[in-house]
């Protein structure tokens, strides 16, 4: 009996604890008469306060299944599950909303707005749920402070260095709170040194608000620093060591 309600418990836990489930994801393009099979039957889970990342050269589908994840891109077949809701089941409207309140997205190009300052640019989010101006440039205050940037908070993008951008956008990243960010090579275009404190720094984050990060990279040194690195080939979720011996047939 004792142990029935322990396993109950621990699936249990396990379901409240899991954010995101990909089943059998393929996604492919219709390229005039030719298909473009850019995603392949991929299936991961992705719990609360995991940060992972995701690996594949050039082309293999990273960005394609990071969208698909994000609601960005629709799959062709097999579902994406979110806290056990299958996500292509909701209206545009719905997506939107889920967006907005429990997801982050960063860019490599970090895509800020160019006529606002860093604070009203990490206070966006909040704006567009509809939280008052000065409750929302207070916590995106707050978010600054956490990403060093509090002695920038008036400055626009075009007065920011492109690490101190990146910033900005992970603040506004996580300005809502959200329990999963998706980020798209968030170091791509900075030099190593700042690349590293900002990877530094999503890594502190993770830790401090249990929010799970998945980052696509094709930087294998700093995926190599996550407990998780899943390794796409072609479209395919492929093992490490297979990864490894194509990696090496290529070069
Ligand atoms: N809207 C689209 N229509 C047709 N083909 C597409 C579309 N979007 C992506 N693709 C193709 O899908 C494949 C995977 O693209 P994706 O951007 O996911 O790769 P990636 O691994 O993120 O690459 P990179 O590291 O270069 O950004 C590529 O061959 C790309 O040309």
């Amino acid at each position: 009996m004792n142990n029935q309600a322990d396993t109950a418990a621990a699936a249990l836990r396990e379901e409240v604890q899991m954010l995101m489930e990909c089943r059998q994801v393929s996604r492919h393009y219709q390229d005039g008469d030719r298909q473009l099979q850019v995603l392949q039957e991929v299936d991961l889970k992705i719990a609360a306060g995991d940060m992972l990342a995701i690996v594949g050269s050039s082309g293999s589908g990273k960005s394609t299944l990071l969208h698909c994840m994000g609601g960005l891109d629709q799959v062709s077949s097999g579902e994406i599950l979110y806290k056990n809701q299958a996500i292509q089941q909701w209206s545009s409207a719905q997506l939107a909303d889920w967006r907005n309140q429990q997801l982050g997205f960063i860019y490599q190009f970090h895509h800020l707005l160019p006529e606002f300052n860093a604070q009203e640019n990490v206070a966006m989010p909040l704006f567009i749920a509809g939280v008052k101006r000065a409750e929302a440039l207070k916590q995106a205050t707050e978010l600054l402070e956490r990403v060093g940037l509090q002695a920038r908070a008036r400055h626009r993008p075009s007065e920011l260095s492109g690490g101190e951008r990146q910033r900005v956008a992970i603040a506004r990243a996580l300005v809502n709170r959200p329990q999963l960010v998706l980020a798209d090579e968030p170091t791509g275009n900075l030099d190593d040194a700042t690349a590293a404190s900002v990877f530094a720094l999503l890594q502190q984050l993770n830790q401090e608000l249990a929010t799970a990060f998945v980052l696509v990279t094709h930087d294998q040194s700093l995926a190599a620093q996550l407990p998780r690195t899943l390794h796409l080939q072609h479209g395919k979720l492929v093992t490490a060591s297979a990864y490894a011996a194509a990696q090496r047939e290529t070069n």
